[in-house]
């Protein structure tokens, strides 16, 4: 059951990258159900296509894998958007992701690994569809999903450091590109149940329990929940907002136990 028209998205076409999973293929499902028609990528060929094969069941879905580090991948993104579509009104930036590890143990590699996925190719996206899209039609809305870094990220200091760079820059291109009717807005999940989270080992598994007692509202978040914010944000019902970010961490932004994601790997 959705608050939201039917058809809030009809005529509308749709760009979720890493949407074959988790929170991205319930923002593609969401997007679908309420009229749009969705493009998602993601690196992995095989899950990518079975998505899309699902998804088509709600409406019309294309898929192509991408790696979004990779700025000619992203191009061949648009090239097919554009073939199938000729246009595209929403991009929602929802790949990404990191491995949990106290911040001087991480190497040069896997520090680069992260800030590639999540700030440049979060970038890297963003421009493209804007040049090809968004600035030509004059309209276009950008939702990218971040992490609730708000008071930085112990245990994942490099995912915090790309998500407040990918915030910043969302602050930055909502300005240069008002003028072209291009809105664009950040979503912050706080810990949600997904597919992500079962790609977690002990101690991070034990520390989610904890966090989920902690929290204000006893309980992790939904996918639908984070799809939900990003249905408002991508539509006119948010029209006269831009640069911001939406909590939807049940108020772990407010209140978090920190001391727990310091003593993480218990040194
Ligand atoms: C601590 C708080 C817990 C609360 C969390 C709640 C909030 C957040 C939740 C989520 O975001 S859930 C979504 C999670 N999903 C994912 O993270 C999946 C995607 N992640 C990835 O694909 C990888 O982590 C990646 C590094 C971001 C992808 O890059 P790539 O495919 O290029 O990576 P690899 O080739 O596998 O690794 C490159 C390099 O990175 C280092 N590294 C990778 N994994 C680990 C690890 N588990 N531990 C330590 N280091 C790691 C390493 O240097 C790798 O190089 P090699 O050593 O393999 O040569
Ligand atoms: N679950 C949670 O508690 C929270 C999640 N988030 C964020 O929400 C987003 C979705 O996470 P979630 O659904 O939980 O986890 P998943 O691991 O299921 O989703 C990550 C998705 O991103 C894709 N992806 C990763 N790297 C790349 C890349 N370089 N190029 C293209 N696609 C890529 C993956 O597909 P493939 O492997 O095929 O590339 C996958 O579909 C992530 O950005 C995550 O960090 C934020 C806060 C909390």
């Amino acid at each position: 059951m959705s608050y939201y028209a039917p058809d809030l998205f009809k005529d509308k076409v749709a760009l979720v990258t890493g949407g074959r999973s988790g929170i991205g293929y319930a923002i593609a499902e969401t997007l679908l159900q309420h009229g749009a028609k969705v493009c998602i990528c993601s690196r992995k060929e095989e899950p990518l296509a079975e998505a899309a094969r699902t998804l088509s069941k709600l409406g019309t879905c294309v898929y192509r894998p991408c790696d979004i580090r990779k700025s000619e991948e992203v191009e061949a993104v648009a090239d097919l958007i554009q073939e199938e579509f000729g246009r595209l009104d929403v991009l929602v930036n929802n790949a990404g992701g990191q491995f949990p590890s106290l911040a001087r143990h991480i190497n040069d590699k896997g520090w680069n690994a992260v800030i590639n996925t999540n700030l440049n190719g979060t970038f890297y996206v963003s421009r493209v569809m804007a040049e090809r899209f968004f600035i030509p039609q004059q309209a276009g809305n950008i939702v990218t999903i971040i992490v609730n870094m708000a008071s930085g990220f112990p245990g994942m200091a490099h995912t915090g450091a790309a998500r407040a760079g990918v915030e910043n820059l969302t602050k930055s291109i909502a300005q240069e590109w008002a003028r072209f009717n291009i809105r664009a807005n950040c979503v912050a999940p706080g810990t949600i149940i997904s597919s992500g989270l079962d790609t977690y080992a002990e101690p991070v598994r034990q520390l989610l329990d904890q966090l989920k007692e902690d929290n204000l509202m006893q309980r992790h978040g939904t996918m639908e929940e984070v799809a939900n914010a990003v249905l408002f944000l991508a539509s006119p019902l948010s029209s006269y907002t831009s640069g911001i970010t939406l909590q939807v961490d049940g108020l772990d932004h407010l209140h978090a136990n920190r001391m727990r994601l310091v003593n993480l790997f218990n040194e």
